[in-house]
């Protein structure tokens, strides 16, 4: 094979090999045996070794690093990741319902997007041109670090979007209760210390100096809003969500369209109820007014937007926590 088919056939390789990681890791659809992914991968691999300068940054081959890197460099976020207010009870979220809607003229209808309160950690992802340039932890909202070689281990996590575009998204990588346990299994049969819950565990794993260690965590990853945007112009938050499907990126399907706080209790309701059965650990219920031209309207404090809340669940009795983490 000559350079040019060799050129070729690795673009083709690109290509296949993130459309079965997309299904594999984004949809939880895949479309082919592993086996077949494997060979693709298998053959991309000796390809770039054939043709060394067809091995690209990019590459499927190239989510695992090499170095160990000896530190972390901050990283300057040019939107602030912000942080949530906390609500407790129906009280306080009513309250909450009242302040978004004495803030508009009479009876304007307010609808929230409700979402999983994901209990992980929170990052930022950077594309320019559609590839992933930077990863970086919130850190204080201003300052985080710079963890893109762990990001790139996050199968979950595309190194090209479906879009050549440049725009800036955050989410919450977290580790899913299985894995959370296997982890620990594995710790307590050498001897480590475990991990208290899987936020402390994903967090551990971003922290490695060593990408491949993080590469063996399992990690996943849920994006919830978009930062700086050279794409699509958009009107609402859950046009937002559906954009970043669109792009390839990862986003929890349980979230819902709620058209006044009744309906946002109910949610709250059912997932209160419904949370053991999860694959993966949320503390609360994250509520957001829908309209982009509202949450300006409502503005954010020093420390959190005036248009989100967070409900929080209920710290578990931890009888049921312990009896849960047995009947997994
Ligand atoms: N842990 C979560 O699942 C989560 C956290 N934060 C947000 O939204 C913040 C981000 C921008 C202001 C509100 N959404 C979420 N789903």
């Amino acid at each position: 094979m000559n350079f040019d088919e060799a050129e070729k056939r690795v673009k083709e390789l690109h290509e296949l090999l993130n459309r079965y990681g997309y299904e594999y890791y984004v949809l939880d659809q895949p479309s082919v045996p592993d086996s077949e992914y494997d060979r693709f991968m298998q053959e991309l691999i000796s390809l770039e070794e054939a043709f060394p300068e067809l091995k690209t940054p990019y590459s499927p081959t190239q989510r695992i690093g090499g170095e160990v890197l000896e530190g972390f460099s901050k990283v300057e976020h040019s939107i602030p990741m912000q942080s949530l207010a906390n609500a407790f009870n129906e009280g306080d979220l009513r309250d909450f319902d009242r302040r978004v809607r004495q803030s508009f003229e009479e009876n304007v209808d307010v609808t929230y997007v409700c979402e999983l309160k994901i209990d992980g950690l929170a990052v930022s992802l950077k594309y320019e041109k559609g590839k992933f340039v930077q990863g970086s932890t919130r850190g204080d909202g201003f300052i985080g670090e710079d963890i893109t070689a762990n990001l790139r281990t996050v199968k979950s996590i595309p190194l090209q979007l479906k879009e050549d575009i440049t725009i800036e998204v955050r989410g919450e990588v977290f580790m899913p209760k299985k894995s959370f346990f296997a982890l620990n299994k594995q710790r307590e049969e050498m001897g480590e210390d475990l991990f208290a819950n899987p936020r402390n565990a994903a967090a551990g794993s971003l922290r490695q100096l060593d990408p491949k260690i993080a590469a063996k965590r399992n990690l996943d990853i849920y994006l919830y809003a978009i930062g700086e945007n050279e794409g699509k112009t958009l009107q609402t938050h859950s046009d937002g969500l559906d954009y970043l499907d669109s792009l390839g990126l990862k986003t929890n399907k349980e979230r819902r369209l709620c058209k006044g706080i009744d309906e946002v209790m109910d949610y709250i309701a059912y997932w209160q109820e419904k949370r053991p059965d999860l694959p993966y650990e949320i503390d609360g219920i994250v509520i957001k007014v829908n309209r982009y031209d509202q949450q300006t309207r409502l503005g954010a404090t020093a420390k959190s937007p005036r248009w989100a809340i967070a409900y929080k669940f209920p710290a578990e009795e931890v009888v049921t926590k312990l009896l849960e983490i047995e009947l997994n």
